[in-house]
This record gives C-alpha cells, sequence and structure tokens, in this order.
C-alpha cells in the first residue's frame, strides 16, 4: 500500500500497514531549543499546531452550529456523508463551508477521491484547496468534529481513511507521499547576513562601521539571538515573529554566532547604546527591543513606520 500525506499542511504519516506517525513526530514542537528564562516562560504557549490546522474559528459555537446545520454535518461515516459541489467563487465557498474543525475530502468532476484532509477551519483549508487545485476541487465531504482535540481530529481523518482505504483499495492520490499537491508550502526564508564569511577571515575596516553600513543599507534590521528560522531565545522569537506578521522585508543577524559575527554581541551595545538582544533597526535608527517592538505592533506604530 502506498505511504500517505496527513492532512493538508506540511506533516506526513507514511507506513505500509495505515499506521498514523506518532503525536511526537507529527506534531512536535519546533520551539524545543529555545532559551526559556523565567522572565519569558509566563504567558509562553509551548505547543503550536501545524498551519492548517492552527486557525481559530471565528465564529461563536452558536453562530458556527447554526451555519453548519446548512451544509455539513457532524462527523459521521465517510458514505453517510452527503458531499457538497464546489462553488467557484471564494465567497460562495466561504458561505457554504465553515470555520470549523473537523475532517474533509475532496472529490474530482468524476467522482474521484483526490484528498482527505484535517484542518482547525475547513473553509480556510478549501479556500486554500480551491485556489490552489480548482480543477480537482468539484465536490466536497465534510465530517464536523465538536471539541476537537488533536488525538480527536487524527482519528476522525483516520476512520474516513481507513473507510476509504476498505472500499477503493488504495489511498487517495493527494495522501500519497511525495505528492505535494495539497500541502501548503512554506514561505522559503532569507538567510541571516553575516559580517564574515568565517572566524578566520580578518577585518580591515572596524566592526563599529560594518555595524554602521548594515544598518544603513538594509531598510530593517532584527538582531537576534539564533538564525531567524530557530531563534535560541523567546525574545527574539517574539520579534521575529512580530516581523514576519507584518510580512516586511528585513535582514537578521545572529548575535551568537561567533564563527561569522564575532565580537558583535558586545560591540553592537556599545553602538546602539542598548544592552540587550533583539535590536532592530528601521531606516539605520534604532526602534528597540521586543517589549518596545511588541507595543507598536499592538498599536499599528509598527507597520506605520515600515511604510516611510
Ligand atoms: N526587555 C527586553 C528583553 C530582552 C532581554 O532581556 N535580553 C537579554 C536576554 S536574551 C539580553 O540580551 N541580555 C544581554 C546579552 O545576552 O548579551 C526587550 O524588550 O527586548
Ligand atoms: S532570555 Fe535567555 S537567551 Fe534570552
Amino acid at each position: 500500500m502506498a505511504a500517505m500525506n496527513l492532512s493538508s499542511s506540511t506533516h506526513t504519516a507514511s507506513s505500509s500497514t495505515f499506521r498514523l506517525l506518532s503525536a511526537s513526530r507529527t506534531y512536535t514542537s519546533p520551539k524545543s531549543h529555545l532559551c526559556f528564562h523565567s522572565t519569558h516562560i509566563k504567558n509562553r504557549s509551548f505547543f503550536s499546531f501545524p498551519s492548517s490546522i492552527s486557525h481559530k474559528p471565528n465564529h461563536t459555537t452558536k453562530n458556527r452550529r447554526s451555519h453548519l446545520s446548512l451544509v455539513v454535518s457532524a462527523l459521521g461515516k465517510l458514505s453517510d456523508t452527503e458531499s457538497v459541489p464546489v462553488p467557484p467563487e471564494s465567497d460562495a465557498v466561504s458561505a457554504v463551508f465553515p470555520p470549523a474543525s473537523g475532517v474533509y475530502a475532496v472529490y474530482d468532476k468524476n467522482g474521484d477521491m483526490q484528498f482527505v484532509g484535517l484542518s482547525r477551519n475547513i473553509q480556510s483549508s478549501i479556500l486554500y484547496h480551491q485556489k490552489s487545485v480548482p480543477e480537482l476541487c468539484a465536490s466536497i465531504k465534510v465530517g464536523v468534529v465538536d471539541n476537537p482535540d488533536r488525538s480527536a481530529l487524527t482519528q476522525a481523518w483516520k476512520s474516513w481513511m481507513e473507510e476509504h482505504i476498505e472500499a477503493a483499495g488504495k489511498v487517495p492520490p493527494g495522501n500519497e507521499t511525495g505528492n505535494t499537491t495539497w500541502v501548503r508550502q512554506a514561505p522559503k526564508k532569507k538567510a541571516d547576513l553575516r559580517i564574515t564569511p568565517g572566524r578566520n577571515v580578518q577585518l580591515t575596516v572596524p566592526l563599529e562601521e560594518l555595524i554602521d553600513r548594515m544598518v544603513k543599507e538594509n531598510k530593517v534590521v532584527a538582531f537576534i539571538k539564533g538564525s531567524r528560522t530557530a531563534p535560541q531565545c523567546g525574545f527574539s522569537q517574539r520579534v521575529v515573529g512580530i516581523l514576519e506578521s507584518e510580512g516586511v522585508d528585513y535582514e537578521s543577524v545572529d548575535v551568537l554566532d561567533e564563527e561569522h559575527n564575532g565580537g558583535l554581541r558586545e560591540t553592537l551595545k556599545k553602538y546602539s547604546n542598548w544592552p540587550t538582544f533583539p535590536q532592530v533597526f528601521v531606516n539605520g535608527e534604532l526602534v528597540g527591543g521586543c517589549d518596545i517592538l511588541s507595543s507598536m505592533h499592538e498599536t499599528g506604530e509598527l507597520s506605520g513606520l515600515f511604510k516611510k
């Protein structure tokens, strides 16, 4: 039997015996390397869902229920669930499919099942599929899982997959390993800037001057602990998250990278007259660290600054 893709996200489950991967493999938090000093351990969430199941439904339970009753039902057997045609316009998709949690099975125009996914926001997943592969999304069956935890969702997905495999004798093509048709691709992240190519390279210009050039030649520069893909401290991670959610094009520099940025950590403190990291510069000026960025992000001031 072919191996399978689990859900619409970037995680895969593969097995010759239709075994789901253990929760630790599928849902491991990528943040386990972070420094969790007591200063920022409070209020942190140590667990994160994959992107496709991380959306919070934006309807109240009451609204959601009345919405759902129009088009989809609570999880039952796959064969007992009615398929709903996918309207061509995204507005209509939003009106038909609810932002609820559960499983969904996508059928092409010949009625062949293409993919079974699980999602914290079925509406958002369907909108994504309709946009990326409209030719494969003719109709969809939805099974809502009320009050889902991840094991309930995974169990629901497994039950539909097993039922389909028993009836059809094969995994839906979109769930085969290596099939990325239904997977949301994470945008490629930029590499961090480095001051030197390596420890052995002798600087011919003072480090202060290199810092000065770096912050003046790039609109937004974040000096952080760790890389942008793997921040080593919760403060730096928070700032990376803010910059990502602002959608701004920014450069990052790892002050802990002694191999490429030797001496930067201490020299930058003197240059900016700021004792801690992260440090974010915009248009050559220090804006601040985590606290300042967080409050400017919340008030909208930060987006205004990025537009200047
Ligand atoms: N309140 C600060 C928190 C940042 C912070 O306290 N950073 C510490 C720990 S990561 C730091 O950089 N200390 C100096 C150092 O490690 O060199 C902010 O808003 O950015
Ligand atoms: S708080 Fe420990 S490295 Fe930032």
